[in-house]
């Protein structure tokens, strides 16, 4: 047996969503750089979900099904005031609440190409409201009702803030979920699809996805780069903090990926609205620092940064609680996640893999008075 640690470089399946080839992203042959500039979230939604860019009539549809859906059953909302302990991390929070969406959808269990369309509709379009739900209810708030009138990532940050955003905000927020879509058969894609995989259901497809992505070494490294940016707190220190842990052997996240050699594309553009907005916001010492600790990175350990890096002070600088970092990301890669699970059931085969076994050779059962 040939044991690949990690799975690094197994091709584990065909797919048609997206590609990583020689360091450029595309989804569906539409180059990263093209759609972060130029694509609405809800046109990048269609596009992972039907493999080609809306005509104006198909993307009206799709915001009105998104408008229609987004509203949460009371009993979401509810359950967040039934937590036994106080701190829950807002990922936890909604991992759970999807998985008591499933409960409430009749059609949780059935199986066909429309109804599995329709629970994506319902999905994507409940998230955000999700998540902006429990950032208020958590600080004793009201949850603010989704408007029909707004698009996504105006709707999102309505939710978030009661009060209706600019639209540099919304710029920023939509190419944060234009960015963050789809990624091939990262870890959380890869979780969905071996759950679906076994004709598990779409609710159980997105909440094992968002446990993957709560990881520090996958979508959680958003969270953990803004910790580090806290605890570093002034420029000065840059330069200490970080030879202090790469000395310790210590990760610095947001920087390094287990596909990416020259860079991660998505990050330019990141960085690019993190200066444009921590100038705005009278915070660009966020910025510098963060470029100091890139060079320094990349210097020592030729490690670019990836997506999570500059998405951070890019999140922080949109007035987003720190800890809501990775909630926002999956609210983006439920659309991927959905399409990478629409693909699967269409020519589904179970995902199972071998181990090589390590452990003692063949054993006689004991009898337990005689164990020592
Ligand atoms: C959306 C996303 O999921 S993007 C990734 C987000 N995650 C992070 O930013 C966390 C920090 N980064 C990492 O932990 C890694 O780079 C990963 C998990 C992303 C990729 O990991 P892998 O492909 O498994 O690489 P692995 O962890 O084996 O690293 C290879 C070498 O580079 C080093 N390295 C990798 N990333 C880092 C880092 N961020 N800081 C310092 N050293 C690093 C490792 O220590 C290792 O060194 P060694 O060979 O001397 O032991
Ligand atoms: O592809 C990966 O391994 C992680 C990543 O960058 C993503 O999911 O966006």
């Amino acid at each position: 047996m040939t044991v690949t640690r990690g799975l690094e470089g197994v091709v584990a399946t065909t797919s048609s969503i997206s590609s990583i080839i020689d360091d450029t992203l595309t989804y569906v042959g539409y180059n990263i750089d093209d759609l972060a500039v130029n694509a609405s979230f809800e046109e990048v939604i269609y596009l992972l979900w039907h493999l080609k860019l809306p005509n104006s009539e198909q993307l009206a549809k799709l915001k009105e099904q998104l408008a229609e859906n987004a509203a949460l059953p009371q009993g979401v909302i509810e359950h967040f005031n039934m937590y036994p302990i106080h701190d829950v991390h807002p990922m936890a929070a909604l991992r759970s609440a999807v998985s008591l969406l499933g409960l409430y959808d009749e059609e949780a269990d059935i199986m066909d190409p429309e109804a599995n369309y329709r629970k994506a509709i319902r999905l994507q379009a409940k998230m955000p409201s999700i998540v902006a739900a429990f950032a208020r209810v958590r600080k004793g708030l009201e949850p603010i009702t989704p408007r029909k009138d707004l698009d996504f990532a105006a709707n999102f940050l309505y939710m978030l803030t009661g009060k209706e955003p600019e639209p540099i905000a919304v710029e920023a927020m939509n190419k944060a979920l234009v960015l963050h879509a789809d990624h091939e058969l990262n870890a959380s894609t890869f979780t969905a699809r071996v759950c679906v995989a076994t004709l598990s259901d779409v609710y159980s497809g997105i909440t094992a996805a968002i446990g993957a992505l709560k990881g520090p070494l996958h979508g959680g490294a958003n969270e953990a780069v803004m910790k580090m940016l806290t605890e570093i707190g002034t420029l000065e220190n840059v330069e200490p903090y970080i030879r202090g842990k790469l000395a310790n052997k210590e990760k610095i996240m947001g920087f390094g990926h287990r596909v990416y050699r020259k860079g991660d594309p998505r990050a330019k553009h990141l960085r690019e609205m993190s200066k444009k907005l921590t100038e705005l916001t009278g915070q660009p010492e966020l910025y510098e620092m963060s470029v100091n600790i890139e060079k320094i990175v990349t210097g020592e350990k030729k490690l670019p940064p990836n997506v999570d890096f500059y998405s951070a002070s890019v999140y922080h600088s949109l007035g987003i609680d720190h800890d809501l970092m990775t909630p926002i990301f999956a609210v983006s890669r439920v659309s991927g996640w959905l399409a990478h699970i629409l693909e699967q059931y269409d020519n589904n085969r179970l995902i199972r893999p071998r181990a090589e076994y390590t452990g003692p050779g063949m054993q006689k059962y004991i009898p337990i008075e005689q164990r020592g």
